[in-house]
C-alpha cells in the first residue's frame, strides 16, 4: 500500500470559523442544484444565508448514482467560493478521493466506514490534509465503530435516507440514532458536529435539532424552483426560525 500523496497547495485555506461560532449549521446539498449554473446556484444559496456547501460525491459503485468529483470542487473554489465545502464521499475505495479533494479545496471530508478497508488510516489522511474528518452512517449501520476512532472524529453524519438520491423521505428511526450519537459526543466531551442528511425540511428540522443534531443538510427542500436568492432565503430563514424554537 502506498499512501496517497497529499499536496499542501490548498491545504486548509478555507474558512473553518463557522465551526464553533454557530449553534446550528445549514448545509444545502448541491445534489439538488441546477448543474448547468452551479456557480450561480452556490453563490445564491450562500447569499441567502447558508453556512456550508454540502457536496455529494457518488461513484455508481458504492451507491447507485454518479455525480461530481474533485474538478467540480476546485471549479467552485476558482469561481470564488470561500465558504466551507463539506465533501460527502459515497465512493469505494476512499483514500485516493480523499487526497484529490484535499487538493481541490475541500474543508470537511466524510466517508462511509464500509467503503474503506482502513477507517483509522482514512481519517488520518483527512486530518493530515488540514480538513475536518468524519464518518457517515447509513440507516442500517451501527455507530459502534465511533468508540474506536473517537479521537479523530470531527463529524458524525447520520444518513436519514439510504444514500444515492435527493428527494427521499426522512427515516424516523434516525431520530433515536441521533439521540444516541449526541449522548456519545457529550459523554466523551468531543468537539464533534452531529450532521444529518436526507429528507430534512422546514417541518421536521426542529425535531431533528431536538434529537441533538447541529449540522443540517437539506437539498430538495432548499434548492428548487424558482431558484432565486429570495426563495432560498425564505426557506433558510424558516429553518432558522424552527431551529431557534428547538428545545435543547
Ligand atoms: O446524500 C444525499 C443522498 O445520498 C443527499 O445529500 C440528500 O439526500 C439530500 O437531499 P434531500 O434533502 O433532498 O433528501
Amino acid at each position: 500500500f502506498t499512501s496517497p500523496k497529499i499536496s499542501t497547495s490548498l491545504k486548509s485555506q478555507t474558512a473553518l470559523n463557522v465551526w464553533g461560532d454557530k449553534d446550528y449549521l445549514i448545509a444545502p446539498s448541491i445534489l439538488s442544484a441546477d448543474f448547468a449554473m452551479l456557480g450561480t446556484e452556490v453563490d445564491n444559496v450562500l447569499e441567502a444565508g447558508a453556512d456550508v456547501v454540502h457536496f455529494d460525491v457518488m461513484d455508481n459503485h458504492y451507491v447507485p448514482n454518479l455525480t461530481i468529483g474533485p474538478m467540480v470542487c476546485k471549479a467552485l473554489r476558482d469561481h470564488g467560493v470561500t465558504a466551507p465545502i463539506d465533501v460527502h464521499l459515497m465512493v469505494s475505495p476512499v483514500d485516493a478521493s480523499i487526497a484529490d479533494f484535499i487538493d481541490a479545496g475541500a474543508s470537511f471530508i466524510t466517508f462511509h466506514p464500509e467503503a474503506t478497508n482502513h477507517v483509522d488510516r482514512s481519517l488520518q489522511l483527512i486530518k493530515a490534509g488540514g480538513c475536518k474528518a468524519g464518518l457517515v452512517f447509513n440507516p442500517a449501520t451501527s455507530l459502534d465503530i465511533c468508540e474506536m476512532v473517537k479521537d479523530k472524529l470531527d463529524i458524525i453524519l447520520l444518513m436519514s435516507v439510504n444514500p444515492g438520491f435527493g428527494g427521499q423521505a426522512f427515516i424516523p428511526a434516525t431520530l433515536d440514532k441521533a439521540r444516541a450519537a449526541r449522548k456519545f459526543i457529550d459523554d466523551n466531551k468531543l468537539d464533534c458536529r452531529l450532521e444529518i442528511d436526507g429528507g430534512v425540511k422546514v417541518d421536521n428540522i426542529k425535531e431533528v435539532a431536538e434529537a441533538g443534531v447541529d449540522m443540517m443538510v437539506a437539498g430538495s427542500a432548499i434548492l428548487k424552483a424558482p431558484r432565486t436568492v429570495e426563495a432560498y432565503k425564505e426557506t433558510i430563514d424558516a429553518m432558522r426560525k424552527e431551529l431557534a424554537a428547538a428545545k435543547k
